[in-house]
């Protein structure tokens, strides 16, 4: 598959850039009903896997398209045998375009969900019944919070405790950010079409779709075209093609060497778990330069990792004078200050390949346009790696979903962002973003984010570019918090890369 065909199979879409997908086939001769007919049946065999053969399955149909999608649907499992009841949020009148055909089609009877803007006593009942519910009231269309009967209806569906199915969307998300602006249906499992929506991913949202199908309806990749979105979810369709592929004719210095700035005495740990990071991630050879009294620590600890002497600020000029160290990493138990703050910008001025993170980013709070300007002088790639404290301090007035956040921290900075937490957005200055699924919960441990900013530095060795370098860092680090398991500590990681790393080096035929 070629790097293209991958990256677009990585594409998330926002409900605009969807719409957009849907009026171009439509453009392109596939009626919009034979689109919806897909999507319903889509979902029909989606409720096949969840309610028992024959049982009741209760359709909650919204007054838009979502609830088109839920005509098909209720058709579908009525013809395979399923007692189905069809319910209306709003009056059928208020049906057109494809969901009014769709409701033609289906040729059953449908009551009214509410009345006087309150659950009908009836309704209530229906959920009682139903062994399975299909959630077809707002998808893509949602553009404000549910209120009244529809937000009272989704909390009574939610407390039922039935397995729930929701088509494109549970109610209530919304799909460009995540966000539930009031209530929002809790599935059991999603059902969405050609590609998903980076609310899928973004919590609170990705906590409210269970598992998620991707249905194809027939759109073709080729609408990518003109839509060319540039939000993608991170994996290796992303970025596979920038994996480093040493030279077999090759030796270390050619896999590139970093250096990272390590702490006092007193704090030397998180430098060195960055420094271990590095060199697992492929660099050819990590320094760790260290104030003196530190370096015999760092030495009882270390064997391939190479140590030096930083006596003061004024010595990084010197050190860096030798252009084979060619990625720099600093934050990490360095300390936060002025001392820290000269250090960065004497880093950034001798222009290499850069991993900026916690101390070195909180040193910055007082004064974060001055980063900015020195991130921008520097000709090499710049990577931040901030939690949501440290963003907050250097970005102080960003605000908003994290995707909108982290994008727009990466355009004022001049660097790539990674947002970090749960579902990670890593953020370029150019508007790719990409977002991050496979890190589990046990990464939630001191030292694990010194971690990954090593490993981030080991790739920048290597001549990845930044976006790539900060996107496969993110991929690696939740393959080997995943690998490494639940009761991990930090230390455990840098070892835990390997299996990642090597189905890499497999897909990309070095193996
Ligand atoms: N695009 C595609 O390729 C395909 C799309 N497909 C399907 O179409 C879906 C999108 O359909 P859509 O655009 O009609 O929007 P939808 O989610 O049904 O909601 C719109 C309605 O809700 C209303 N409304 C909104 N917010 C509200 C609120 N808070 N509280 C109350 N009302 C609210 C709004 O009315 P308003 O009151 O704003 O006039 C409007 O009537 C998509 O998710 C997928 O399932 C598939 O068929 C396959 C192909
Ligand atoms: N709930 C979570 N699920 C998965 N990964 C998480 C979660 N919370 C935090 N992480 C990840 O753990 C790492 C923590 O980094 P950070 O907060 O810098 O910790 P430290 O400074 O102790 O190294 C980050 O990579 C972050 O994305
Ligand atoms: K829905």
């Amino acid at each position: 598959m070629t790097a293209e065909k991958s990256r677009k199979n990585a594409a998330l879409l926002t409900p605009e850039e969807m719409a957009a997908a849907d009026r171009l086939t439509i453009a392109a001769g596939v009626p919009g009903i034979v689109l919806m007919e897909r999507a319903g049946q889509a979902v029909a065999r989606a409720a096949l896997k969840l309610g028992a053969p024959g049982g009741a399955v209760l359709v909650l149909c919204g007054p838009g398209n979502n609830g088109g999608d839920g005509f098909i649907a209720a058709r579908c499992l009525a013809a395979a045998g399923y007692r189905v009841e069809t319910r209306l949020l709003k009056a059928a009148e208020a049906l057109k375009g494809d969901a009014l055909e769709a409701f033609g089609r289906m040729d059953m009877a449908a009551l009214p969900l509410l009345k006087d803007d309150r659950i009908a006593d009836d309704a209530a009942e229906a959920l009682t019944r139903a062994d399975l519910i299909i959630d077809a009231l707002f998808g893509a269309g949602l553009d404000r919070p549910l209120q009244g009967g529809a937000a009272e209806l989704v909390e009574a569906v939610n407390r039922s405790g039935k397995p729930l199915l929701a088509v494109d969307l549970p109610s209530g998300l919304n799909g460009a950010d995540g966000a539930v602006p009031g209530v929002a249906i809790k599935a059991r499992a999603t059902v969405t079409f050609f590609r998903q929506k980076p609310g899928h991913l973004l919590y609170p949202g990705r906590a409210l779709c269970g598992e998620i199908t991707v249905a194809d309806i027939g759109i073709e990749a080729s609408v990518f075209d003109q839509i060319a979105p540039d939000t993608f979810i991170n994996g290796p369709d992303l970025w596979l093609e920038a994996w480093p592929r040493p030279d077999p004719a090759g030796h270390k210095y050619s896999r590139g060497h970093v250096i990272v700035f390590g702490g006092p005495v007193t704090a030397t740990g998180a430098a060195r778990l960055s420094a271990g990071a590095a060199l697992r991630a492929g660099a050819g050879l990590v320094t760790l330069a260290s104030p003196p009294d530190a370096v015999m620590v760092n030495a009882c600890h270390l064997t391939a990792v190479m140590l030096k002497k930083l006596a003061g600020v004024e010595a990084i000029a010197d050190l860096l004078a030798d252009r084979r160290l060619n990625a720099v990493l600093i934050g990490p138990g360095f300390g936060v200050g002025d001392k820290t703050r000269a250090a960065v910008t004497e880093i950034l001025k001798a222009g290499r390949a850069t991993v900026l993170d916690a101390d070195a980013l909180t040193s910055f709070a007082t004064c974060p346009d001055a980063l900015f300007a020195a991130i921008k002088d520097n000709p090499e790639p710049v990577i931040l790696t901030p939690h949501d404290g440290e963003f907050a301090r250097l970005f102080p007035g960003l605000e908003g979903g994290k995707l909108c956040r982290a994008r727009n921290a990466a355009a004022k900075s001049g660097a790539v962002v990674v947002l970090k937490g749960p579902d990670t957005v890593i953020a370029a200055p150019d508007g790719r973003t990409a977002i991050n699924r496979n890190a589990p919960p046990w990464l939630a441990t001191a030292g694990s984010g010194d971690v990954l900013a090593g490993i981030a530095a080991g790739l920048l060795a290597q001549g990845v570019p930044g976006f790539e370098a900060a996107s496969q860092a993110v991929w690696l680090h939740g393959e080997a918090g995943r690998e490494a398991g639940p009761g991990l500590s930090a230390e455990d990681l840098a070892s835990a890369l390997k299996p990642a790393i090597r189905t890499l080096v497999e897909k990309t035929g070095q193996g």
